[in-house]
C-alpha cells in the first residue's frame, strides 16, 4: 500500500517536472472558461462582492480582500475595474507567489468585445472583431481561459502582462503532486526534492492531516485555547513563585560569588520581564533554526516531520485551524526545558522565568493568528508587522523570522528588505 502510494507519489513527481516546463513555457491552469460582460464585472464592486480583472481574466477576489497584506481598501476600490498593472508596482511589485496566488481565484475571462463597444467601437468594428473571436476560438467545456485569452487576445495583450503571466505556476490543487482528496501527511515524504519548492507556493485552501477523524480533530487548535489553557498556568506559576520568592531566603550564583546574591521578592518583575524578553530569542530561534531546516529530500520522516511543523502553515498559511500551536505539543517543548532551568536555578526563580517566558509565547501566538486573519490599519504597527510576516510566507522564506518583532533580524541579519519595489527597478 506504502509502496504503491509512493509509486502514485513518483509519478505525481515526474509529471510536475514536466508541468513546470510547461509553465515556465506560460502554460497554467485555470477553470473552465465562462465569460463576463463589463456590465457584470461592475455589479461586483463591494466588499461582499469584489471581482478584478488582470491580463483579460476575471477573478473574484472576495474572500482574500479582508486579509490582503496591503489593506482592504486598495482592492475594495478597484472592485469591478481591471487591475493594468498594478500587480508589477507602485506602490508595491508582488512576489511570483502573489500573482500564483490571484489565479486560485480566476473564475472566467472579461468580455472584451462588449468592452469594446461600450469603449465606443463602431457596430461594423465590433461585427468584423466577433467573427474574428468565433472563428479563432471555440470554447470546449474544460478548456483553460488563460490559454485561450492568449489565442484571443494574440499581440494585443500587453508585453509587460506576458512576462508576469510567466511566473505563474499552477495553483491547481486537482493537478497537483500531492493528492489533496486524500491526508497529506504520509503523502509530503514522497515528494523529495520537490518538496521545498512545493511547500513554499502557498494555497489558499485547508490541509487535511491525517485520514482518521479522531487524529484529525486533535491536530487542530482554536486560537481561543491558547489564552485558555496557557493563562492559569502563568498566574498559578507567578503567583507561586512570587510566594516562594517571599518566603525563602533564595541566593543565585552561589557558585560563581562568595554565599551567592540574595533574590528577593522585588526581583519577581525584573525576572518576569527577563522571561519574556528571552522568550523572543526562543521565538526567533525555533523558527529559524528548527521549522526552517530543509529536510533532507531522500529522507521520508524528516520531510513529514517539517511539513507537521511548520511546512503545512506555509503551504496553506491560511488555514485558521491549525494556526496556533497545540498546547500538549507545546508541553514537550515546555517540560524539558523548565527541568533544564530547574537543574541550575532555585524554584522561584524558575516559575518567575517561566512566567515571563509563557506570556511572550502567548502574546507571540495570538498574534501570529491575527497578523493572518486581521486587518490592522495602514501605517499602524501590526501593519507593518503583517505585511512583514506574509512577505516571509510569500516571498522571503530565508528572511523574517521575527514574527511578534522583528528585533531578533536586525543582529542575526536577516531583515526583509524595506519596500523591493524601488530596490528592483
Ligand atoms: C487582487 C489582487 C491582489 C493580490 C492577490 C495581492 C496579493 C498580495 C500579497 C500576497 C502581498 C504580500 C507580498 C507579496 O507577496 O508580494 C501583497 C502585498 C501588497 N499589496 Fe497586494 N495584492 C493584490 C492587489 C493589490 C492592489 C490592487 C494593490 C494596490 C493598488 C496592492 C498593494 C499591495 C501593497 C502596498 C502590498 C505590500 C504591503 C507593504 O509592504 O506595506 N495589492 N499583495
Ligand atoms: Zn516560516
Ligand atoms: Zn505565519
Amino acid at each position: 500500500m506504502q509502496i504503491e502510494q509512493g509509486q502514485q507519489q513518483g509519478a505525481r513527481a515526474e509529471d510536475y517536472g514536466q508541468q513546470q516546463q510547461q509553465l515556465i513555457g506560460g502554460e497554467f491552469a485555470s477553470p473552465a472558461c465562462k465569460r463576463f460582460t463589463l456590465a457584470e464585472l461592475e455589479a461586483h464592486s463591494s466588499e461582499e462582492s469584489c471581482w478584478v480583472v488582470h491580463a483579460g481574466r476575471v477573478f473574484d477576489v472576495t474572500r482574500f480582500v479582508r486579509i490582503h497584506p496591503g489593506g482592504e481598501a486598495v482592492i475594495v476600490t478597484r472592485g469591478g475595474t481591471d487591475l493594468g498593472r498594478l500587480l508589477s508596482g507602485p506602490p508595491h511589485r508582488h512576489s511570483s507567489n502573489a500573482y500564483r496566488w490571484l489565479e486560485q481565484y480566476c473564475i472566467g475571462e472579461l468580455d472584451t468585445r462588449l468592452g469594446e463597444e461600450l469603449d465606443g467601437g463602431s457596430q461594423q468594428q465590433e461585427e468584423q472583431q466577433r467573427q474574428r473571436a468565433d472563428a479563432s476560438v471555440v470554447t470546449p467545456p474544460g478548456s483553460e481561459c488563460a490559454e485561450e485569452v492568449r489565442r484571443r487576445n494574440g499581440s494585443s495583450v500587453d508585453r509587460r502582462q506576458d512576462t508576469e503571466e510567466l511566473m505563474y505556476k499552477t495553483v491547481s490543487t486537482d493537478n497537483d503532486l500531492v493528492d489533496w482528496s486524500k491526508a497529506l501527511l504520509w503523502q509530503v515524504g514522497h515528494l523529495g526534492d520537490k518538496y521545498n519548492e512545493w511547500v513554499h507556493q502557498p494555497v489558499d485552501r485547508r490541509i487535511r492531516l491525517f485520514e482518521s477523524d479522531f487524529l484529525e480533530f486533535w491536530s487542530k487548535t482554536a486560537w481561543y485555547v491558547i489564552p485558555l489553557v496557557w493563562i492559569p498556568i502563568i498566574v498559578y506559576m507567578g503567583l507561586s513563585s512570587y510566594r516562594g520568592l517571599q518566603g525563602n531566603q533564595i541566593r543565585v550564583f552561589t557558585t560563581f560569588t562568595d554565599g551567592g546574591v540574595n533574590v528577593s521578592p522585588d526581583w519577581f518583575a525584573c525576572l518576569f520581564t527577563f522571561g519574556f524578553f528571552m522568550w523572543s530569542l526562543v521565538e526567533y530561534s525555533l523558527h529559524r533554526f528548527l521549522f526552517h531546516l530543509t529536510p533532507p529530500a531522500h529522507s521520508y520522516l524528516l520531510i513529514t516531520l517539517h511539513f507537521l511543523l511548520h511546512g503545512q502553515h506555509h503551504k496553506s498559511p491560511f488555514d485558521g485551524s491549525r494556526l496556533v500551536f497545540p498546547p500538549v505539543a507545546a508541553f514537550f517543548f515546555v517540560a524539558p526545558f523548565y527541568s533544564w532551568m530547574l537543574t541550575m536555578l532555585p524554584n522561584a526563580v524558575t516559575g518567575s522565568l517561566m512566567a515571563g517566558g509563557i506570556s511572550g509565547y502567548v502574546i507571540y501566538d495570538l498574534m501570529h493568528y491575527y497578523l493572518h486573519y486581521g486587518a490592522p490599519s495602514r501605517g499602524s504597527y501590526l501593519y507593518s508587522l503583517k505585511a512583514y510576516h506574509i512577505k516571509h510566507h510569500f516571498e522571503h522564506q530565508a528572511l523574517g523570522f521575527g514574527i511578534s518583532s522583528k528585533l531578533w533580524d536586525y543582529p542575526f541579519r536577516t531583515l526583509i528588505p524595506e519596500e523591493t519595489f524601488e530596490k528592483s527597478r
